[in-house]
This record gives structure tokens, sequence and C-alpha cells, in this order.
């Protein structure tokens, strides 16, 4: 199944938590399931927040804010029956604006679950609900406003 950043097209591809094309980055994938957007991700030990044994903020921030974006995408080809990949201008968000609260600490070396509901998509901007579960736990809610990008010209 490809994800979401699959279909980002090479020239939007860099992005350093989720561009396939970023040598450096994390490669987040992100997939859409009915009305529910979800990614997977076990961050490094060196991504060790201020707590011993629990994940920096800025890397679950990070997880937000890539996952928010893929989402946005995602909801809006399909408000607009497209399918990703369809060969038709390519949809995609860069982040507004994101709020995050940290709920509980986020325990390093466990596989982290990102998933992302559709709050509302009006013009160019779509509202994005987000959390990041541990063992079924959720560590980390966000509000990412995503806004359409288009190129200047
Ligand atoms: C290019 C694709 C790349 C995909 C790779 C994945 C990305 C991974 C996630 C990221 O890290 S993105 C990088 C971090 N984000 C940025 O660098 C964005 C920098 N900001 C901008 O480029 C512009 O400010 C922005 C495109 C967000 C908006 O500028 P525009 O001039 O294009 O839009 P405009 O100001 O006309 O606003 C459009 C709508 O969005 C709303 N809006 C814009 N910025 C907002 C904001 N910060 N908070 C809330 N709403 C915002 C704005 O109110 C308006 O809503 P309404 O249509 O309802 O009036």
């Amino acid at each position: 199944m490809q994800a979401i950043q699959d279909h980002y097209p090479a020239e939007f591809s860099h992005c350093y938590g989720c561009g396939p094309a970023n040598p450096h980055g994390f490669h987040l994938k992100s997939y859409i399931d009915g009305e529910r957007t979800h990614a997977r991700f076990t961050p490094a030990s060196m991504y060790s927040g201020g707590y011993p044994g629990n994940v920096y903020g800025g890397m679950l921030a990070s997880l937000l804010d890539c996952h928010g974006t893929a989402s946005a995408a995602a909801f809006a080809y399909r408000a607009q029956s497209r399918v990703m990949g369809d060969g038709g201008p390519p949809i995609r968000f860069v982040t507004g604006s994101l709020k995050v609260d940290y709920r509980r600490p986020t325990p390093l070396g466990v596989e982290l679950l990102i998933e992302g509901t559709l709050c509302s998509l009006e013009g160019r901007k779509a509202v994005i609900d987000l959390t990041l579960s541990a063992g079924g736990e959720v560590c980390v809610t966000g509000v990412m406003v995503a806004v359409q990008f288009v190129a200047k010209a």
C-alpha cells in the first residue's frame, strides 16, 4: 500500500520529517483509512527528552507536523473525489499553525501511533485533529491549521 507521502511530487519530497527524497530524514509514512489517517514511527534512542527514557517534545511535534499536512492532502483529495497520483494537479498543504499538548511522557523504544481526523475543510484551509499514542495511551494531542500550497508565479 502506497503512503500519502509516496505521491508527493519530486519537488516536494525533501521534507526532513517525511520526504522520501531526504536521505537524512525520518521518512514518516501516513495512510488514510476511512475517516482517519494513521502513521507509525519508533524514534531512535538519540531523540531522548528531558525525562530519562522519554521522547523529546520537538520530535513529537515533528511527527504531528508531517502527519497533519499529509492528512490534509488526503482529505482534500477525497473531498474532490480524486485519487492521489491521478495525474491531475497535485494538492499539497503546509503547516500554518500547530498547537501541541503534551499530556503524558512518551516512552522511547515503543512504536508510536499518530492519527488524524478532519475537523473542517474550507477553501484552502484544513483543520486537522491529531493524536499520538504509545501502547494504547494518548500521550500528545494537537490541532493543525494546514493551508493548501499555491506556487507563487
Ligand atoms: C509544499 C508542500 C510540502 C509538503 C511537505 C510536507 C510538509 C511538512 C510540514 C511542514 O513542515 S510545512 C513547513 C512549515 N510551514 C511553513 O513554512 C508555512 C509558512 N507560511 C506560509 O507559507 C504562508 O503563511 C501560508 C501558506 C501558511 C499562508 O499564506 P497565504 O498567503 O498563502 O494564505 P492566506 O494568508 O491567504 O491564508 C489562507 C487561509 O489560511 C488561513 N491561515 C493562514 N495562515 C494561518 C495560520 N498561521 N493560522 C491559521 N490560519 C491561517 C488564513 O486565515 C486564510 O483562511 P480563510 O481562507 O478562512 O480566510
